[in-house]
């Protein structure tokens, strides 16, 4: 997928200048490009073709209300893991029929809210949990529709800490366990079985346990056609990889064409995607500014405004991901910097070992950094979460504001 393209400080695509816009807002910051957005999300809907589908674009991975805008205004369906997910995707004119509802353990009051909402099915990932979900249907006098995350078994061969589709880990129903699952739901008065779904993994980089994981469902599909329990989607969840460094993950329209494939002469099985990292990492920088460039005994710091509160997935799982200059004047040498933060925990980096030309008040931009970053942000040291702007052609709109701390200082602002 297309990074941001860089040309000096220009983004080629939106012709706009990140260090004019890193000036204007003030770093760290978050600036994603609606265009790339569009281009990542037509990249999976248009490769499905004619086979009914619907691309679910997992919250998760940016909720920022202006890139679920974006996305809403594509017809865009959107997985979501909370609440909180829905009343955002809600805000942002996301439409609730179009929602899938995933997670290991939904709340009695989230599963409320979403039924008064209209949601197109919750992903179920227990049998404790559809009895729940009866139960809070039942009050409501209603029916739920719910789809079963099955877990296929397939090893995604990705970081361990975000494979999610093999036996040991906490998500899904066994596949052992599926047809009696399936057959409780059937039973439940106040559930309707709708659909099947799995996710076995993030930052995938090959098709195969795709397509594996896919053939192993449809296989479970007819086993319930013929004990009479129909299913009328299948979701294949997300997972799609990006490069970050020399992965070479399979285009989206490879991914999608290959589960479109599979599917076919099946035109009553509607097909669910629910890419997060494919559509929103390359869509985003985040811009920080250089503090301090300090000499070590062993290694040169550039110690730069943003730290691992803001974008934690490198100290977290090691993640790489490329930083480079946003400025067109370099005065400095190139030289190998350990890119850290200001944050008080040895951990805390961008990246280590990076051979930059940098010098105080330089800015560099943190490359695909659009999923999994203002997500995961903390407030850890007090400090402030970054602003967010998107660019849009040759406008630059604010769609989250700074965190504010300077009343905190003051004592204006109360802690709770
Ligand atoms: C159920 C589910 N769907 C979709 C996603 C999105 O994954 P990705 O961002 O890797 O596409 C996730 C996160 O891994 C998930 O848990
Ligand atoms: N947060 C992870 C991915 C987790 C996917 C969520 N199920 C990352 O940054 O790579």
């Amino acid at each position: 997928m297309d990074h941001f393209q860089f040309k000096h400080d220009q983004l080629f695509a939106e012709e706009v200048s990140v260090a004019s816009i890193a000036k204007e807002y003030g770093t760290p910051l978050y600036i994603y490009s609606r265009a790339t957005l569009e281009r990542h999300w037509h990249a999976f809907d248009d490769a499905v073709g004619q086979h009914p589908h619907l691309i679910c674009y997992a919250v998760k991975a940016n909720s920022n209300l202006g890139v679920l805008s974006v996305l809403a205004k594509l017809g865009s369906g959107f997985d979501i893991v909370s609440g909180g997910e829905l009343a955002r995707v809600i805000e942002a004119g996301g439409d609730p029929a179009k929602v899938v509802f995933s997670g290991v353990a939904k709340k009695p009051d989230e599963i409320r809210y979403a039924l008064e909402q209209g949601i197109m099915c919750f992903n179920v990932e227990s049998e404790p949990e559809l009895q729940r979900i009866n139960k809070v249907a039942e009050s409501m006098g209603k029916t739920a529709p719910i789809s079963l995350r099955i877990n296929p078994d397939v090893d995604a061969g990705t970081h361990p800490y975000i494979s999610t589709g093999l036996k040991a880990n906490k998500f899904g129903i066994p596949r052992e366990r599926a047809v009696a699952a399936y057959k409780l739901a059937h039973s439940l008065p106040h559930l309707e079985v709708v659909g099947m779904d799995c996710h076995i993994g993030s930052q995938l980089t090959q098709v195969k346990p795709f397509v594996d994981a896919l053939d192993r469902l449809l296989l479970l599909v007819d086993e319930l056609a013929e004990l009479g329990i129909k299913i009328c989607h299948l979701d294949v969840g997300g997972g799609l990889g990006v490069r970050y460094m020399h992965e070479t993950p399979p285009h989206p329209k490879e991914y999608a064409a290959a589960m479109a494939e599979r599917m076919a002469g099946r035109e009553e099985l509607k097909l669910i995607l629910e890419p997060g990292r494919a559509i929103a990492a390359n869509a985003g920088i985040l811009v920080t500014q250089v503090e301090f460039v300090k000499e070590g005994d062993e290694k040169h710091f550039a110690i730069v405004d943003a730290a691992m509160n803001d974008l934690i997935r490198p100290s977290l799982y090691a993640a790489w991901q490329e930083i480079i200059r946003v400025d067109q004047q370099i005065t400095a040498v190139k030289r190998l910097y350990d890119v850290v933060g200001p944050v008080c925990e040895t951990g805390d980096f961008l990246g280590k070992d990076r051979e930059l030309a940098v010098a105080e008040g330089d800015y560099l931009a943190v490359r695909s950094a659009g999923a999994y970053g203002f997500v995961m942000a903390s407030n850890y040291n007090s400090r402030c979460r970054p602003a967010e702007v998107m660019v849009d052609g040759a406008n630059v709109h604010l769609v989250r504001e700074r965190e504010k701390q300077k009343e905190l200082w003051k004592g204006e602002y109360k802690l709770t």
